[in-house]
C-alpha cells in the first residue's frame, strides 16, 4: 500500500495500513521529513509524540508509490492535482483521503482524479477521523465509497483493522460532499462557540447546515442516505464539537474577533474549509442551490464583523423548514 501525502491524517492512515503487517510506502514532498521519518519512527512535525509502526519507509520519489497495490491520496484539496500529475500513471487504484473542491474548476476531487489518472480506479475514504486518535488506535468507522463493487470489497478488506472499520458504499459523490461540506459548517460552529452564542445555536446550525449539505449533495447526484451516514452527518457532528478540529478551532479565533486573514497567515497545517468556503458558494450558486450559512462564512473570512453577519442570517425571511 502507498499513502502520498505525510501530514497528520496521511502518517495516521500509513498506521492504519501497517497494522495488519504490510509493509506501506510514505510519500512525503519534503526531503528533512523523509528522513526524519525514518530516522526516528515518529513525523514529530505533524503528528508528534506516536510512534510510526517500523514498516512504514517514507519517500520523496512518488515512483516508489506508484508500484503499490493503491494508494490513499492524503493531500491538501488544492494540491491534489499537481501531485497527481507528478505520480506516473499505473492504473491501479487510488483512494482519496483529502475533503475539499477544486478552486476555479469546482470539480469534485474524484473528478480531477479520474481526469489525471483515467485508467485508474477512484475511490473515496471519508467519515469522523481525527488523525491524532486515528493514529493512536482509537476506534472509528468511515465510508468507503467505490462505484466498483468488486474493488470497494477488495480494499474495504485490506484498510479494516480492528480499529477502523470500513464500510463499503457505491456512492462516490455522496461521500466526498460530506466530507468538503462539514469543514465550512464547521467553520461556522467554531464563530457560533467563540463568540458565545451558547449551545442552542451550535445545534440550530449543525441541523441548518445539513440541510444545506443535503440540498447540495442531492443537486450534485449524492444520495440522502449517504449524507446522513459516517461521511456526511458523523464527521460533521465530530467537527463541529470539538476543538481538535482545525476547523472549528479558526472558526472559534474569529467568533472571539481575532482577523481571518491572520489566523490563516499563521497555520501550519491545513483549514481546508477556508479554501472550500468560497469555492462551494459559487458552485452552489451556479447550480441554484440556496447555501446561507456557507454564504455567512464566507463573508466571515473575508473580515466582515461577526454581529453583522449573525444578525443577517438570522433576519433571513421566516419559512418552512
Ligand atoms: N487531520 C485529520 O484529522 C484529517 C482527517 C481526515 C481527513 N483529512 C483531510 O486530509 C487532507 C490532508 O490533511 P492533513 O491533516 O494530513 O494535513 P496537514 O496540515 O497535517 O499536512 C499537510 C501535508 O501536506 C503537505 N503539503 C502542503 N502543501 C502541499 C503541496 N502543495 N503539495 C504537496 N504536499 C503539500 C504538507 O507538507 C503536509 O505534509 C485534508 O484534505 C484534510 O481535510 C484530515
Ligand atoms: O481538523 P479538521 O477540522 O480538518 O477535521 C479533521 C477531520 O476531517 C475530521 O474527520
Amino acid at each position: 500500500m502507498g499513502v502520498i501525502g505525510a501530514g497528520a491524517w496521511g502518517t495516521a492512515l500509513a498506521q492504519v495500513a501497517a497494522a495488519n503487517g504490510h509493509e506501506v510506502r510514505l510519500w512525503a514532498r519534503d526531503a528533512g521529513l523523509v528522513a526524519a521519518i525514518n530516522d526516528r519512527h515518529e513525523n514529530a512535525a505533524y503528528l508528534p509524540g506516536i510512534p510510526m509502526s517500523p514498516l512504514i519507509r517514507a519517500t520523496g520519489d512518488l515512483a516508489h508509490v506508484a508500484a503499490a497495490e493503491a494508494n490513499l491520496i492524503v493531500t491538501p484539496a488544492q494540491a491534489m492535482r499537481a501531485v497527481l500529475a507528478d505520480l506516473p500513471q499505473h492504473g491501479h487504484p487510488l483512494i482519496l483521503c483529502c475533503k475539499g473542491i477544486e478552486a476555479g474548476t469546482h470539480l469534485l476531487m474524484s473528478e480531477v482524479a479520474q481526469a489525471v489518472h483515467p485508467a485508474s480506479p477512484v475511490l473515496v475514504l471519508s467519515g469522523p477521523t481525527f488523525a491524532a486518535e486515528v493514529a493512536r488506535g482509537l476506534p472509528t468507522a468511515v465510508t468507503l465509497a467505490s462505484a466498483d463493487a468488486a474493488t470497494g470489497r477488495a480494499l474495504t478488506a485490506r484498510i479494516a483493522a480492528p480499529h477502523f472499520r470500513p464500510y463499503a458504499s457505491n456512492d462516490v459523490i455522496g461521500a466526498e460532499i460530506g466530507g468538503a461540506v462539514k469543514n465550512v459548517l464547521a467553520i461556522a460552529c467554531g464563530v457560533i462557540a467563540g463568540a458565545g452564542l451558547g449551545e442552542n445555536a451550535r445545534a440550530a446550525l449543525i441541523a441548518r447546515g445539513f440541510a444545506e449539505m443535503t440540498r447540495f449533495g442531492l443537486a450534485k447526484g449524492a444520495r440522502a442516505e449517504t449524507l446522513a451516514g459516517l461521511s456526511g452527518l458523523g464527521d460533521l457532528v465530530l467537527t463541529c464539537s470539538s476543538t481538535a478540529s482545525r476547523n472549528f478551532s479558526l472558526g472559534m479565533g474569529i467568533g472571539g474577533g481575532e482577523q481571518a486573514a491572520a489566523l490563516l497567515a499563521n497555520r501550519r497545517t491545513v483549514a481546508e474549509g477556508a479554501h472550500t468556503a468560497p469555492v462551494l458558494r459559487d458552485a452552489a450558486r451556479a447550480i441554484g442551490v440556496e447555501m446561507p450559512i456557507t454564504e455567512a462564512v464566507c463573508r466571515l473570512l473575508a473580515g466582515d464583523a461577526v454581529h453583522d453577519v449573525i444578525g443577517a442570517l438570522l433576519a433571513r425571511p421566516l419559512r418552512g423548514e
